[in-house]
């Protein structure tokens, strides 16, 4: 058969049907079996899978033993994400010692923190020839991909990959934390010269800068950046680091590490999960939604205009279809979440410096109205705020950082939390994680083909 002749479309729109069809569950059953869809409780609560010390997030206030809405707060390891973006305020190393903070539970001293920095910038060197025989060599459109299959592609340039003592994890950890960065960048570079016929450009990284200062020198033709440029995005990396052990992708890292498979294995399928547009890659989703919305609501002011196009959005009527909001809710923030907070006001400062105050204008707008349309539709009555992803992408572009990388942005940092709860799942030697799937078909005779 030829593959998208006539009789191929028509046998795979049959198959399509009979998987669909054999795949569809009663949804009354679920609410009989009190099926704990998505690991939530009938009042949205997470069902408790874990104890974690790495990181707390929260959303409510328990007053009277009654869970309140609240603004949300963030800590990791005990310290308010908040105190710390103020703390790191004109370092460019925020990250560096936020990632020394998740991985071993305190705030490195000078001395612990430069011996640190040093081990991090050797590690980040790839092995010989990897830049051209696995990132350049099959380049992708799509960066996650790219990380993906270069965090596969390095167990078989790991002389000890299968060795889960936590000495042999936190080096890997720790030299996949410094690679990723450099991946992403290469990657990205790859991309433009294959898929944009662009000049391929690839720097070395230099010792003695951050991650941030790193990263924005590989991804930029001319290795310039500005100050400010750098400490954004090192703040950016800080806030995106961590979230708790029930976030999709760190959760994934607990049920991938508990069956002792490999730290590339369990990294790469976290990647996957961050990736999708619920999760990490609702970043990308935000400014594709934006733009989608300016090509439908030419007078930013007219909120009749924009209420409608939002209308439509959660109606399943517009871009996507799916029925989402990008940028808007949280399994855990109701009032707001603290991230949000904290890009938002640096989207205003970076909006009034480059002229684009009026597009800060419409995002405060959209979040406002988002909010109002998504509360007055639900059945809890939990209130939605912006989160994390509302404001990232805006803030990338002002920081001159292409969409292609917004999503990537997120797991440079996020491999860090990973990192943490992978240490900590193999340190407290956990059961493998197995939760329970209920049956609901019906048991049937086999019956040999020619009776069928
Ligand atoms: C880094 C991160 O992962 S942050 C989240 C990034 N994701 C997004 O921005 C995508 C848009 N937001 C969402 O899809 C959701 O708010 C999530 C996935 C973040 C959280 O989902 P949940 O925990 O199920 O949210 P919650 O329990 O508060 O919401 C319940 C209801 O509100 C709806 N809802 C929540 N957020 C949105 C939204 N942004 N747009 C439309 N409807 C929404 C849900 O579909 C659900 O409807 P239902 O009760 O009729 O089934
Ligand atoms: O906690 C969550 O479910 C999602 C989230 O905000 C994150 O992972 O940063």
């Amino acid at each position: 058969m030829e593959r998208n002749s006539e009789e191929y479309n028509r046998i795979l729109d049959e198959l399509t049907g009979y998987c669909t069809e054999s795949g569809k569950i009663d949804q009354n059953l679920y609410v009989n079996y009190d099926v704990k869809r998505g690991l939530r409780d009938s009042t949205g609560k997470g069902v408790l899978t874990g104890l974690t010390e790495i990181s707390d997030v929260i959303g409510y206030d328990v007053i009277d033993g009654e869970r309140v809405p609240t603004d949300g707060r963030l800590y990791y390891q005990g310290y308010n994400v908040e105190d710390l973006e103020r703390g790191f305020h004109g370092s460019k190393f925020g990250f560096e010692e936020t990632m020394y903070l998740l991985l071993f539970g305190k705030l490195p001293n000078e001395q612990q923190f430069k011996r640190f920095v040093e081990m991090m910038e050797c590690y980040r060197e790839l092995p010989r020839k990897f830049t051209r025989d696995v990132i350049l060599k099959a380049p992708s459109k799509n960066m996650m991909n790219v990380l993906q299959r270069c965090v596969l592609t390095l167990y078989s340039y790991d002389d000890n990959p299968d060795d889960i003592s936590i000495e042999n994890v936190l080096r890997q950890c720790m030299e996949l934390i410094a690679q990723f960065p450099v991946i992403a960048a290469y990657g990205y570079q790859g991309y433009k010269h294959y898929f944009h016929d662009m000049s391929l450009v690839i720097h070395n990284p230099k010792p003695g800068l951050s991650t941030a200062e790193n990263f924005l020198r590989l991804i930029r033709s001319d290795k310039k950046y500005t100050e400010l440029e750098a400490q954004v995005l090192d703040i950016c990396l800080v806030i995106h680091a961590e979230h708790g052990g029930g976030n999709n992708s760190t959760f994934t890292t607990h049920v991938v590490s508990s069956t002792g498979t490999d730290t590339y294995s369990a990294v790469a399928s976290s990647l996957g999960s961050l990736k999708g547009p619920k999760h990490g890659g609702a970043n990308l989703k935000v400014q594709q939604m934006f733009d989608d919305l300016k090509s439908h609501v030419k007078n930013w002011d007219d909120e009749a205009a924009l209420e409608k196009y939002l209308t439509g959005l959660i109606d399943k009527n517009g871009f996507d279809h799916s029925g989402l909001i990008y940028g808007m809710g949280h399994a855990v923030y109701t009032n707001s979440d603290p991230r949000a907070r904290i890009l938002k006001g640096y989207a205003e400062r970076l909006a009034q410096e480059k002229g684009r105050t009026k597009e800060f204008e419409l995002y405060k707008k959209v979040e406002e109205i988002s909010g109002r349309l998504l509360a007055a539709r639900r059945r809890s009555g939990k209130p939605i705020s912006a989160n994390v992803d509302f404001y990232s992408g805006f803030v990338y572009t002002m920081l001159g950082i292409p969409i292609e990388l917004f999503t990537p942005i997120f797991a440079i940092a996020r491999i860090a939390g990973w990192s943490a709860h992978r240490i900590e799942e193999l340190v407290n030697a956990g059961k493998i994680i197995r939760p329970a799937y209920k049956y609901v078909g019906t048991h049937k005779e086999y019956l040999p083909m020619e009776d069928r």
